[in-house]
């Protein structure tokens, strides 16, 4: 909206008549909640905060829904981005934007259910009407189009509409088709400036163009991220339509001639089959139609197939063969990318983060998830919903930790991150398995309340007792055997037992699974399709730095939130180096190998458990729209701030200990020679080299047991081959050593001490410059531990002193013996890790692509 929508502006353009006083009744289903007069100047806010001046409780209305500004006898409403939303007449009005109103006049707040009903006192006593006559209704009035709204006047700037203010808001007529009958284009997309607005986050603002031009109808996609589609498949720029094609935007599906085309069926799978490698048999070939705003139970032993049927479904696991239409929408790699955001999935485990706060967790969801063009405002909107629908919008709840959440409550929040993008279909595995008996009640009360909101729920579950939530059921048997699928009521009648656990044991045996299957099958013959089915590749769509960003963020608070490991973090580097320089007296090449061991050590400690421990959120979101590359950057950056300030600690503590003392020709008498600044910036790199490598260790690992029992396995090679505790005597230790980040970590160090030694006193490897007591503190040779012993350890170096390049084993080196040469090898090294780590991922997607 134009500055031109402000209030002060817009009251010089729009001078109304004054008025004395202005009555306001606000009226509910169950009657009138408030009626008061506005006489003088003030803003007075309508909603369920307490702090409102009518405060009103009704579960659709926002804390702060509505202002009415009361100014010089004039009235101005703002709807204050209300979750439910605002209108005059069928106008809804933009959250934020301030309107001037003529009276009288009704505002209809949160989808109709509360009116607020403007009418001046004169009128009113000379019509004699009393001010609480307005009778509710739910429905929105009258969906002809028109440029202003009743009472209402609304400033127009649809520079990039055709038309005038034309707002949409009927569904199952011929609006549309007026539309463009009237104004030759119609613009279509979720801004209320578009002509025909669709009311989802996965619309774009400005989504598609309409345009009618001798007796052709075109529709042109307006560049967006997720796509425009006829009758089911993706269009790309322009195409020429009919009145009857289905065109499917968001998740709204409609046709010209007929408006909003509510589908029948919200999957239909025909004659699918799973057959995994090895040619071991998920699913048996199986057809389905599954209808929409139904809740569906998928029933059978454990092994039947459930999960692989509901992996295909939703295209987390796609079927071998056979073809799945979703939502209308075929189930097909082009669809893909577009589809998987109607799809809602909540596997076996949480998918949100423990240490964050429920807030936190489904603001960086949808930071994530949803288009970069929603605003903050639409993101806090859509969470207050999808909270209030789920009953978790408290404010303790909301600012409560995932963690501190019942395992109800924390399943439901992972259903809430689902449902930010308004998916049409809800997946559920197993959901109510770890729920206690009283849970389970809520929560499938919940979900049912979901049902009857328009949402399909197809649930995995073991529990009989679920049955009574549910309106249908799948029922599998071993062996991937399709057995039943229909009304929960006629379930026992259709395998003639008493009760389910009876069917459950029947189902057990697959010979017993394949006579029902051919009964079903023979009673419910399937079409003779047979189509192979395509793989679904995973894209992301999401702009690239932005999702790196967000991940960044979310991932930062995540640690940061987690105090007592935060805690632990920041003591190791106390407690290792203090333990260093508590032991070594002395600086020596002991020191320099144990350095390059806590290097490693805080690298990989930090990483180990990283990835592993997520794994549950990490394959939801890489099916969803998660880039991996951002996915390892994220980790990366963030731990490498974590190994910085470890590392800072680390060295401060070293060099407060091995420096200082007094000055002998200029050089102090104490071992200071190594730069601060060259040791810090290698031990960084060698902590960051061994987070990637902790990476890819959580990344090839399953769970975090497993990972924690590898880590010191990892570890023992850094510290056996780095040429201090045993020497490097053949070829195969050499070779081995070269993959050792102790090795390489120890000779930095011990180059970058010689480089210091050779710079201060101008010491060569022949022969030292420097009196013999400086470098007798510069480096204190291990063998002998005699310091007074000057004589033998003048000229050796840290380099010299531990030996590596003696070609002992009659092998020549393949790294140049120099500090260029460590830093190579570390980078190979790294190259290696982050392929690892790359292909570890990967391979984690074959679970669901
Ligand atoms: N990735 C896979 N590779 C090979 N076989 C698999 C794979 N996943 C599942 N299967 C096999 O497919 C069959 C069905 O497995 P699925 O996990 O779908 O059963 P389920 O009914 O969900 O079991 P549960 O109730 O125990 O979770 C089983 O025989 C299983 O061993």
């Amino acid at each position: 909206m134009s500055e031109a929508l402000q209030a002060p502006t817009y009251v010089k353009e729009n001078k109304m008549a004054e008025l004395q006083a202005v009555s306001v009744t606000i009226t509910s289903l169950s009657g009138v909640e408030s009626e008061f007069v506005l006489s003088q100047n003030g803003e007075f806010d309508i909603g369920r905060s307490d702090t409102c001046y009518s405060s009103i409780n009704a579960e659709l209305l926002s804390r702060r829904h509505l202002t009415l500004r009361y100014t010089d006898g004039q009235i101005f409403v703002t709807d204050n981005n209300s979750s439910n939303g605002s209108a005059i007449g069928d106008v809804r009005l933009i959250g934020g934007q301030t309107y001037a109103v003529q009276l009288p006049s009704t505002i209809l707040l949160a989808n109709g259910s509360i009116h607020v009903q403007l009418s001046s006192v004169a009128e009113q006593l000379a019509s004699n009407s009393p001010p609480n006559t307005l009778k509710p209704t739910t429905s929105s009035p009258s969906s002809t189009s028109h440029l202003t709204g009743q009472g209402l006047n609304l400033a127009s700037n649809l520079d990039a509409a055709p038309q005038g203010p034309i707002t949409h808001s009927g569904s199952g007529n011929d609006e549309l088709h007026q539309l463009l009958l009237t104004h030759g284009q119609v613009l279509i997309g979720r801004s209320y400036d578009c002509n025909y607005v669709i009311d989802s986050l996965q619309a774009s603002r400005k989504h598609a163009l309409l345009t009618l031009s001798n007796n052709r109808i075109t529709l042109k996609d307006l560049d967006t991220t997720n796509g425009t589609f006829v009758n089911g498949e993706r269009i790309a720029g322009s195409v020429n339509i009919t009145a009857t094609d289905e065109i499917t935007i968001g998740t709204t599906t409609f046709a010209i001639q007929t408006g909003t085309v509510e589908l029948k069926y919200a999957i239909v799978a025909d004659n699918i089959e799973k057959v995994y490698a090895k040619g071991i048999v998920g699913l048996n070939t199986m057809s389905l139609k599954i209808p929409s705003q139904q809740f569906i139970a998928l029933m059978g032993p454990s092994g039947c197939g459930k999960s692989t049927l509901l992996k295909g479904l939703n295209g987390a696991n796609p079927i071998t063969s056979g073809a799945i239409t979703v939502q209308g929408l075929k189930l097909n790699n082009s669809n893909y990318n577009t589809l998987k955001k109607y799809i809602g999935y909540v596997p076996q485990d949480d998918i949100v983060h423990g240490e964050l706060s429920v807030e936190k967790t489904l603001f960086y969801a949808a930071k994530l998830r949803i288009s970069d063009d929603v605003t903050k405002q639409e993101i806090k909107n859509k969470i207050s919903t999808v909270l209030a629908s789920l009953n978790l919008d408290t404010d303790a709840i909301r600012k409560s930790k995932v963690s501190d959440l019942s395992g109800g409550q924390r399943k439901r929040v992972s259903i809430a991150v689902e449902l930010l993008n308004d998916p049409k279909i809800l997946f559920l595995d197993e959901p109510t398995s770890p729920l206690d008996p009283e849970t389970i009640e809520d929560f499938l009360s919940c979900i049912r309340r979901l049902v009857s909101k328009g949402q399909t729920v197809i649930m995995v579950t073991h529990k009989p007792s679920d049955l009574d939530y549910v309106d249908q059921v799948i029922f599998l048997s071993k062996g991937g055997y399709q057995t039943y699928y229909g009304d929960k009521n006629q379930l026992l009648n259709h395998f003639e037992k008493d009760n389910i656990i009876e069917v459950y044991s029947m189902m057990k045996n697959p010979n017993q699974g394949k006579r029902w299957y051919d009964h079903w099958v023979s009673q419910n013959p399937a079409s003779e399709l047979s189509v192979k089915q395509e793989v679904l590749a995973n894209k992301s769509n999401t702009a690239l730095l932005g999702q790196y960003f967000w991940l960044c963020v979310r991932y930062f608070n995540i640690k940061l939130n987690d105090h007592a490991n935060l805690l632990l973090l920041l003591a190791q580097p106390l407690i290792i180096g203090g333990l260093l320089v508590f032991i070594f007296s002395k600086l020596q090449v002991s020191v320099m190998f144990m350095m390059a061991v806590s290097a490693v050590w805080f690298g990989v400690s930090n990483a180990a458990k990283e990835i592993v421990s997520e794994l549950p959120i990490y394959e939801r979101e890489r099916m969803y729209n998660l880039n991996i590359f951002n996915y390892i950057a994220s980790k990366l950056t963030v731990l490498s701030i974590i190994a910085c300030i470890q590392v800072a600690i680390f060295i401060g503590i070293t060099h407060l200990a091995y420096s200082g003392g007094n000055s002998v020709n200029g050089i102090s008498e104490e071992t200071q020679l190594w730069s601060i600044s060259s040791t810090a910036l290698f031990m960084l790199l060698l902590s960051v080299s061994a987070t990637l490598f902790g990476l890819f260790l959580s990344a090839v690992f399953t769970t975090t047991e497993k990972v924690m029992t590898f880590v010191p396995i990892a570890l023992m090679p850094q510290i056996m081959l780095a040429g201090i505790i045993a020497p490097l005597d053949n070829n195969i230790k050499i070779l081995l050593s070269y993959l050792t980040l102790g090795r390489w970590g120890t000779e930095g160090f011990a180059h970058i001490q010689d480089e210091a030694a050779r710079e201060l006193g101008k010491w060569t490897n022949e022969k030292a410059d420097i009196p013999a007591s400086v470098m007798q503190r510069v480096l204190t040779p291990p063998t002998t531990g005699n310091e007074n012993n000057a004589a033998e350890f003048t000229t050796q170096g840290a380099m010299q002193q531990l030996n590596l390049y003696d070609d002992k084993s009659g092998m020549v080196s393949l790294f140049p013996e120099s500090f260029t040469g460590v830093i190579i090898a570390i980078t190979l090294i790294n190259i290696l890790a982050f392929c690892g780590l790359l292909l570890a991922l990967r391979s984690k997607d074959k679970r669901f692509i």
